[in-house]
């Protein structure tokens, strides 16, 4: 089983607009609202690949008992530890584009936590991939990934690191087997310079690969034996929001299948679905036949020797 891990977890809002302009109002053609937060979507649209998941975080309040009621209707199994503090909403404004305004989250206490770490330890004892992913509510400790990671890897699990800042860079000290920053995330951990070299150093601080999403600009995965880029079939207009967490979710698909990791077909499939997930109106949702169609047209990238 695929375990998804989201610690802030949200109840999503997605508006479609004609057009956005700052300092000015809008009408809303359409609204979406969902359970949402990144562990959340990538549980999502594995399960519409019938992949076996368990959605697992921290939730509180009203949403939170929509977050839940979300999940259950979707058929998605979910058992989440309880806080106090209500959960928080995400809103993304999409116009051709997207525009994402992301609450902080509620304060989640030490009491709270350490019930939770108890949950995520019993939870790990079946699974066989644990995605860690999206932000830390006010709270938790920057190294709360980094204790998870540890948990996880006791548990004999994989396990998929998809985090910013301090929590990232913590993170990695705990050896997942895969990191998945965003280009600015990674920037942010790494600093600047081109993305390769920036990929090497996040490397060397302890994941086994490190896979950057890059939108438009594809996917870029660098291990110690090799790295391989692919790109897009083209450039999309859609709702990029929950791209990355399909990218999340393709790849713990392939750290579940038993064995060495394919990477060339593992980035090709992730990319396919990248894809899929913008042409998707809502985060968490992935077009199934745009998902087929792309699978076709994206080439397995070739290897580039390590430097
Ligand atoms: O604040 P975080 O946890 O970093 O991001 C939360 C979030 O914006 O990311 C998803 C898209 O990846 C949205 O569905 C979600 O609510």
């Amino acid at each position: 089983m695929i375990l998804t891990v989201t610690l802030n977890a949200a109840l999503d809002v997605t508006y479609e607009v004609d057009g956005l302009v700052p300092n000015s109002s809008h009408r809303v053609r359409a609204v979406h609202q969902r359970a949402g937060g990144k562990g959340v979507n990538v549980a999502r649209v594995l399960a519409s690949l019938d992949a076996e998941v368990l959605v697992t975080g921290l939730i509180g309040g009203g949403a939170g008992a929509e977050i839940a009621e979300d999940l259950s209707r979707a058929g998605i199994p979910a058992r989440f530890g309880a806080i106090e503090g209500t959960s928080r909403r995400t809103v993304t404004v999409v116009s051709g584009d997207a525009t994402v305004f992301n609450e902080p989250g509620p304060a989640v206490t030490a009491e709270e936590w350490r019930r939770f770490r108890g949950l995520f330890r019993e939870l790990c004892r079946d699974a066989r991939v644990v995605v860690l992913s999206g932000s830390l509510p006010p709270g938790l400790a920057p190294d709360a990934y980094a204790e998870l990671t540890e948990d996880a890897r006791t548990e004999g699990a994989r396990v998929l690191l998809d985090a910013d800042h301090e929590a990232l860079r913590l993170g990695l000290a705990a050896r997942p087997d895969i990191a998945k920053p965003n280009a600015a995330e990674l920037a942010r951990a790494a600093g600047p310079g081109p993305v390769e070299e920036a990929a090497r150093r996040l490397l060397a601080a302890g994941p086994a690969a490190v896979v950057v999403s890059r939108g438009p600009d594809g996917l870029l995965g660098v291990t110690p034996d090799g790295s391989w880029a692919v790109r897009p079939p083209r450039r999309l207009s859609g709702n990029p929001t929950g791209a990355g967490d399909a990218v999340a979710a393709a790849l713990a698909r392939a750290l579940h299948s038993p064995g060495p990791l394919d990477w060339p077909g593992a980035l090709a499939d992730a990319a396919a679905m990248s894809a899929a997930a913008v042409l998707s109106p809502v985060a968490g949702d992935i077009d199934p036949s745009a998902y087929r169609a792309f699978l076709q047209e994206i080439a397995c990238p070739s290897p580039q020797p390590p430097r």
